[in-house]
């Protein structure tokens, strides 16, 4: 007989609403020391919202949350990390002008523990055996700003489990992170599990989860549907089918014939000092492949006007500045940025208002907009994405992760003469349904004759809607591949080496 670990944290029971929307109606979550448990369910479902209850920065409206056994009721994220709860977000939330030294300090001034003096900062012996646990060696005096993206999410999880930790909270953690630095990132989880740690793991990626964790629960619209499952019990269509109450059918790219460049470079000089030589065909769907940091989204956003430089875009017949995004909206290209929070999304505004942004012209006569002609243009195209909850004229902010990018996606659709479609990670943190319904409108859009181009981190995403692939490394294309590449031939290219 096998004894179970014991149950580091039991959450049952839980509802919490806002407002009209039930975020959560019967949630259950427990969680055992030293195990790896995948939160999965879609956009929308309530995951994030089941988290800030653990972190302390919600309180349900009713259910129990027992930490070991013994009932609690964070008042703040404070409580909870003191408590041993460490939360590592998809945002990180380091002071990146600060030293490695101060970062690692956070906690203990937000604890309360110290105020703002020297006297606050974790001792640097101790703070060099908190980064060697995740396999840092920094220099505790370096700023920040000057470290890569991983060793950035190491330094966040050192700061959390330096303290006592007892559950781990990791939301999406690779979304941002390279092959090797997530690699790392496992590798340290196994490593803090091995000493008792209870983890948390939200992702949408089937194969890491597979690889990483022990159980599985699935929540869906608000209720636990499986709980605590042992991983490998299920398989894969069986839990897309929990989360979704449905089957997904995945479209895969037929390939096209090439016809009329629509988007091609004209003497293109990046702002990094690179030159650029590019051209998508009507109908078209090229993919830029690049490791994280390659360069690969700096040349997606020149290509929609999105980024300075010197030369010209050609869309078709007519053509605009590098960085000028108005003359490209008004020639015809539609865009999605890579970081939704930062450009893109307008928060306060309605769903409706976010999908129409770059085609009010199509509403407005005389300077007025019509109201009754944008939503009757709008509306089919949120409902043809599933927009959950459906609310369009809810606020932007108020919707989930998955559904907010499907919003900047439905904005494309919106636009009037659409030619050409720039796509900078377009499924980031989406859900597998929502990810096959971006997939189909992208496959749709090209069917019509329009262009894309399609920037991701994401091989199996490049894959299964590419009709050639440019690699880019060092920030410049190194290499044109046919639709039949295979993922071996590509992952080589990316990593400069030819395929064995
Ligand atoms: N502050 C808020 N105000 C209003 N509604 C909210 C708020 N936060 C979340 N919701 C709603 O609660 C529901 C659950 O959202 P939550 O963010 O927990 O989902 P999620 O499973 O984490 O989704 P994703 O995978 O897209 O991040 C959604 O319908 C969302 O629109």
């Amino acid at each position: 007989m096998t004894i179970e670990p014991a149950i580091a944290l039991a959450m049952r029971d839980i509802a919490k609403r806002y407002g009209a929307t039930c975020a959560l109606r019967s949630a259950e979550l427990t969680l055992r020391a030293g195990r790896v448990h995948a939160l999965l369910g879609e956009n929308g479902a309530g995951k994030s919202t089941l988290v800030k209850i653990i972190v302390g920065a919600v309180k349900p409206d009713s259910g129990s949350v027992a930490l070991s056994g013994k009932p609690v009721a964070f008042r703040s994220v404070a409580e909870a990390i003191a408590a041993g709860i460490v939360p590592i977000y998809q945002h990180l939330s380091l002071f990146p002008e600060l030293s490695v030294l101060d970062n690692l300090s956070a906690f203990q001034l937000v604890a309360g523990r110290a105020g703002l003096s020297r006297k606050a900062l974790v001792p640097r012996g101790e703070a060099k055996t908190w980064l060697a646990r995740v396999g840092l060696d920094l220099d505790l005096d370096r700023a920040v700003s000057s470290l890569s993206l991983g060793e950035r999410q190491l330094l966040e999880i050192a700061r959390g489990v330096g303290r006592n930790c007892r559950i781990l909270v990791l939301d999406e953690p690779t979304a941002a992170l390279n092959g090797a630095e997530a690699d790392r990132l496992f590798a340290v989880v196994r490593d803090l599990c091995a000493g008792g740690t209870a983890v948390l793991f939200i992702s949408h990626k089937f194969d890491e989860i597979e690889r990483l964790a022990d159980e599985v629960t699935v929540l869906r619209d608000g209720a636990t549907v499986i709980d605590a499952a042992t991983i490998g019990r299920h398989d894969r269509a069986t839990l897309v089918k929990a989360m979704l109450g449905m089957q997904v059918e995945h479209e895969h790219r037929s390939g096209s014939a090439r016809t009329e460049p629509v988007l091609t470079t004209a003497n293109v000089r990046m702002a990094t000092g690179h030159s650029l030589d590019l051209s998508v065909s009507a109908g078209e769907i090229v993919g830029l492949a690049g490791l994280v940091g390659s360069g690969a989204l700096a040349i997606a956003a020149t290509l929609a006007g999105a980024a300075p430089g010197q030369g010209e875009i050609a869309v078709g017949e007519q053509s605009f500045a590098l960085g000028d995004r108005r003359a490209a909206v008004r020639l015809g290209v539609a865009y999605v940025p890579a970081d939704r929070h930062a450009e893109g999304l307008f928060p306060p505004v309605s769903a409706i208002g976010n999908a129409s942004a770059s085609a009010l012209g199509r509403f407005s006569a005389r300077g007025l907009l019509g109201k009754a002609r944008e939503r009757n243009a709008i509306e089919p195209l949120l409902r043809r994405l599933h927009l959950h909850p459906a609310r369009p004229d809810a606020e932007a902010a108020s919707f989930s992760g998955g559904n907010q990018q499907k919003l900047l996606i439905a904005r494309c659709l919106a636009l009037p003469n659409l030619r050409a479609l720039v796509l900078l990670e377009p499924t980031r943190g989406v859900d597998v349904a929502a990810r096959a319904m971006i997939h189909r409108a992208v496959i749709d859009m090209a069917r019509t004759g329009v262009a894309v181009l399609v920037a991701s981190s994401d091989l199996d995403e490049l894959t299964a809607l590419c009709d050639r692939y440019l690699v880019v490394r060092d920030g410049s294309i190194a290499q044109d591949l046919p639709s039949d590449s295979s993922t071996e031939t590509i992952m080589a290219a990316l990593a400069g080496k030819a395929a064995a």
